[in-house]
């Protein structure tokens, strides 16, 4: 069922009218949730209703310090959390540890359908076509890889975050295990479940270490998850909660003002420096077609560090742009590298540059922000250039992650996004059924985000190029399975079931 127009068009997106507001309790008493998913996919009117009760001025009816009564032997009795074995697993997206698993990583990206969603006739082609496009483009992303030491550090730093996050949560008397599941590389999420399931885990709190939801990152973990767990007894019975978004939240957002106000520091004049939050773009039909709340999130963001750094009289003028698009289609406005030049062209002689939606160091802050968009600033007549660290392991932030492991432990089990209490506390939680549900229940088709092709010199011949690609890819599929000979065979992708 849709909903009234008037209802949506009431949920005003203006961050000003959201800390009176309460949107969750409304769809409480007037929604199905069907109702509410309906709104949360309207992106113009309705897209920053989910995020609008959630500023961390309303406070969560329990508290972390309530939780803290019992030892960690008395935990699992304790009467909030019940009984149980605790895990926490985190997801990331992971990244090729040397430049052999550079084209192999890429394969697992683009076979992944919430990166490239196929046309429902062309669904046979998602893994042919990922091994063509990264094949592709590995050799331009080795050359990435091998500028920051031959591979992502995402590993390490993600393992890193995870240690912290288990002694946090021991130090706050919760006696939790920490997983890691990576997307696309080792540990795959697969491996952290089947750890889980040898540990006798029953209450699981799902962590995506992606501050803001997008369907591209925390969207396909989840999606990978629901299919895991809908396959096997054990994990159908297994108790567990989602915390979709967290950039939210104070500590986040007081650790991201910290570093900021830190890095401030070390310009002459902090105060004629021009913030730059540079966000991870996705393809703007993810936005306006499939409802995806990563724009929106992102700009609340945004404004909430701002706005803790007013509070601490930081008055510096500051932007948002997306880097890292990849492909002919349009991507989320305006681009890094457009507003950097533009910014230049202004007259702006300092930026400090802010990578917004990744916590741990990769290959696009390590490359693409300190080396590709710190070069073209300098060309652009922009003299000081710095770049505020990713949060890593940062004492604050570690500290905040446990608190919200902690406040979602009370709704494990239930069916959180239909629950009130829920509904109320500083993140929204849900099961991964009704957050797939709420965020991208329709599964919409959407153009493919990358170069199938590489010729053409207007958008729209490369939109055709695309075309005539998919169905020379076809043609190929068509003569191979026919004649059981051609590349595909000889790369070992057909017979595709062996
Ligand atoms: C919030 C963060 C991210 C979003 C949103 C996202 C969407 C997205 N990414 C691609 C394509 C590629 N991403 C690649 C690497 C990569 N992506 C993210 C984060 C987000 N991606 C990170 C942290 C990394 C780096 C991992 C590492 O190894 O350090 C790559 C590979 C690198 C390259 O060749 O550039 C590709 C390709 C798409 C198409 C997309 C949305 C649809
Ligand atoms: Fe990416």
């Amino acid at each position: 069922m849709a909903p009234p127009a008037s209802f949506c068009s009431e949920i005003s997106p203006s961050p000003a009218n959201c800390t009176s507001y309460s949107p969750f309790l409304q769809l409480d008493t007037q929604c199905t949730s069907s109702f509410a998913a309906s709104c949360l996919r309207l992106p113009k009117n309705c897209s920053l209703v989910a995020r609008c009760s959630l500023k961390w001025s309303e406070k969560p009816s329990i508290t972390p310090g309530a939780l803290l009564t019992s030892s960690p032997q008395q935990l699992s009795t304790n009467p909030v959390f019940g009984e149980g074995k605790i895990g926490v697993l985190l997801l990331n997206l992971g990244g090729p540890e040397t430049l052999e698993d550079v084209q192999p990583f890429l394969f697992n990206l683009f076979a992944d359908p919430d990166i490239i969603r196929l046309p429902r006739l062309f669904r046979f082609l998602q893994r042919p076509l990922a091994q063509f496009i990264s094949v592709a483009r590995a050799p331009k992303s080795k050359e990435g890889y091998a500028s920051i030491g031959g591979g992502s550090p995402l590993r390490r730093i993600t393992d890193a975050q995870a240690e912290a996050l288990r002694k946090a949560l021991w130090e706050k008397n919760v006696p939790a295990k920490v997983y890691v599941g990576m997307r696309y590389w080792h540990p795959f999420t697969e491996e952290a479940i089947e750890q889980i399931k040898r540990d006798g885990i029953t209450k699981l709190v799902v962590l995506p270490l992606y501050p803001q939801f997008s369907i591209s990152t925390s969207g396909s973990s989840l999606r990978l998850l629901e299919s895991i767990f809908r396959e096997d007894e054990y994990l159908v019975n297994m108790q567990h909660t989602v915390i979709p978004s967290w950039y939210q939240r104070e500590g986040y957002i007081k650790a991201m003002a910290d570093l900021m106000e830190k890095e401030l520091k070390s310009f002459e004049h902090p105060e004629e420096v021009m913030i730059f939050f540079s966000a991870h773009g996705v393809p703007l039909a993810y936005v306006e077609e499939a409802g995806d709340p990563y724009k929106a999130e992102m700009e609340e963001c945004v404004d909430l560090i701002m706005e803790e750094l007013e509070k601490r009289r930081v008055h510096n003028a500051y932007t948002l742009a997306y880097q890292s698009r990849v492909g002919p289609v349009e991507w989320l406005k305006p681009y890094t590298d457009e507003t950097i030049i533009e910014l230049g062209k202004k007259g702006v002689k300092s930026i400090l540059a802010v990578p917004i939606s990744f916590v741990s160091e990769h290959i696009e802050t390590l490359e693409e922000i300190d080396v590709e968009y710190k070069d073209l600033a300098l060309e652009s007549g922009i003299q000081n250039w710095a770049r505020v660290p990713a949060l890593g392991v940062e004492p604050t932030f570690i500290a905040d992650l446990a608190d919200a492991v902690i406040e979602s432990l009370p709704y494990v089990g239930a069916m959180a996004v239909s629950n009130l209490e829920a509904r109320q506390s500083l993140v929204p939680l849900g099961s991964v059924e009704e957050l797939l549900a709420a965020y991208d229940s329709q599964r919409r088709e959407l153009p493919p985000p990358v170069t199938v092709w590489e010729w053409g010199w207007t958008k729209s011949a490369e939109t055709w190029n695309g075309r005539a690609a998919m169905l020379a890819v076809l043609v190929l599929l068509v003569l191979e399975v026919t004649t059981g000979e051609g590349f595909l065979h000889q790369w070992g992708i057909l017979p595709l079931f062996r």
